[in-house]
């Protein structure tokens, strides 16, 4: 192994997706090795608009494994970025680099410390999945720095080792986590339903009602379930078997009905403005769902109807009148020239959308939504070879 005298510093960097369950995980059988009860089937989104972008960089200079998210130095002592670390360490291959002078033997991974430095490009701990694009990213580019020649659904398994909906986002498009059988979960893996090309007239509009951290995490909340709920396994046994196969089918065809019909029934909360409006069509024209927290993911079934989806959210939450709606529109803010909406005179002028009854006055929530994200189903991880887009800098190891 390189010795301690050698000044090289050795970097991979990668960009990796959140992703969205449209049938949930909800409930683990293992904690530690982060097993579920259930298959579970989500929609990468587009890491365009939401995504994590880690550096991860080894050198026979570094004293200790060190980690910063989003510029905060963080502590890796935890369980879960241990078992990541781990797991891909163990697997780790011969890397060679002759004109740096770098020379690493897969035995020498055990050995050599390495620094992370991550950034989610959205809020941290929010409800909007950075665990999942996070653990996969720490994964995927740890996999590739230490030269690991496993292939995407082994990866999975280890990202799921992390946090359970990470196994997801090593893949775009369309995704199952196959619950699996065995006991040391090398069978709990995700595989790809389809690529995000297969359907990709679908447009989904997040909506950030709170960007603060959650109160009470993922992990906390399925654990309480488990424990305490009835439902919760009948749910595991009975409902989301079923689900999960009409789920694939209505991938399989395109089929948004049957998808927005699903989507909303694995969804534990309801909304007014998008049942009322697929009343009124007569078919569904949005599916909406939510994780944990209180943001809202809808998913219109084109571009066309996610133009109206805009006029409709805009007409009740419309954004504060000092709140700029370049800032309260982000990621494919394109939606907005398709729904008419050049600015704010645009969103005042909204006509009540017509599904209203005219003799009930219809109630706004301005200010209640933060603002929203229009984005897409989206490609899986990619490597960044471009080295200054590094996080970690290249001579000192230390994050830019
Ligand atoms: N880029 C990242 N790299 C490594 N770990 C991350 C990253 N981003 C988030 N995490 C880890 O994930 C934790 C947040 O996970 P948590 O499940 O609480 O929230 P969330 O994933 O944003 O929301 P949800 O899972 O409900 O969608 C952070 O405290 C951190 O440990
Ligand atoms: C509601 C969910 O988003 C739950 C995600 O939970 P996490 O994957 O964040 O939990 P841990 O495995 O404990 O890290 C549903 C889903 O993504 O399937």
């Amino acid at each position: 192994m390189a010795d301690e005298s050698q000044k090289w510093v050795l970097l991979a960097t990668a960009r990796t997706p959140t992703n969205i369950a449209v049938i949930k995980y909800w409930g683990k059988r293992d904690e530690k090795l982060i097993l579920p009860v259930n298959d579970s089937i989500s929609v990468t989104l587009d890491p365009d608009h939401l995504c994590t972008t880690t550096t991860v960089a080894v050198s026979p200079t570094f004293r200790q494994d060190r980690m910063w998210l989003n510029g905060k130095e963080i502590s890796l002592s935890g369980g879960r970025f241990q078992s990541c670390l781990r797991e891909i360490r163990s697997r780790g291959g011969d890397v060679e680099d002759k004109e740096k002078g770098i020379k690493i033997s897969k035995e020498d991974w055990g050995k050599l410390h390495v620094h992370i430095a991550s950034y989610n490009n959205f809020p941290t701990a929010a409800g909007l999945a950075s665990s999942a694009a996070g653990l996969a990213c720490f994964v995927f580019s740890l996999a590739k720095l230490m030269n690991v020649n496993e292939d995407q659904s082994k990866l999975s398994a280890i990202a799921r080792q992390g946090s359970g909906s990470a196994c997801r986002s090593l893949y775009g498009g369309f995704v199952k986590w196959i619950m699996g059988k065995d006991e040391n979960g090398s069978d709990s893996v995700a595989v790809q339903l389809a690529d995000e090309k297969h359907w990709d007239d679908l447009v989904i509009i997040v909506a950030v009602v709170s960007s603060r951290q959650k109160e009470t995490s993922s992990t906390s909340g399925m654990r309480e379930s488990v424990e305490t709920s009835l439902l919760l396994q009948h749910r595991a046994k009975e409902v989301v078997p079923k689900r999960i196969l009409q789920m694939e089918e209505a991938i399989r065809n395109r089929d948004f009905g049957s998808f927005a019909q699903l989507t909303c029934a694995d969804s534990n909360q309801i909304i007014n403005l998008a049942e009322k409006w697929n009343r009124a069509e007569g078919t569904p024209q949005v599916a909406y769902t939510f994780d944990a927290g209180p943001n809202a993911v809808l998913i219109a079934r084109n571009r066309k109807v996610a133009g109206l989806l805009l006029q409709r959210l805009l007409y009740y939450f419309p954004p504060n009148s000092d709140a700029d709606l370049n800032s309260y529109i982000v990621g494919d803010k394109s939606i907005l020239q398709d729904a008419g909406l050049g600015g704010s005179k645009d969103v005042e002028a909204l006509p009540p959308p017509p599904e209203i009854k005219d003799n009930i006055p219809s109630q706004k929530y301005r200010g209640d939504v933060s603002y929203f994200i229009c984005t897409r189903p989206g490609k899986g991880p990619v490597y960044i070879s471009d080295e200054s887009q590094a996080l970690l800098n290249p001579e000192t190891g230390l994050p830019k």
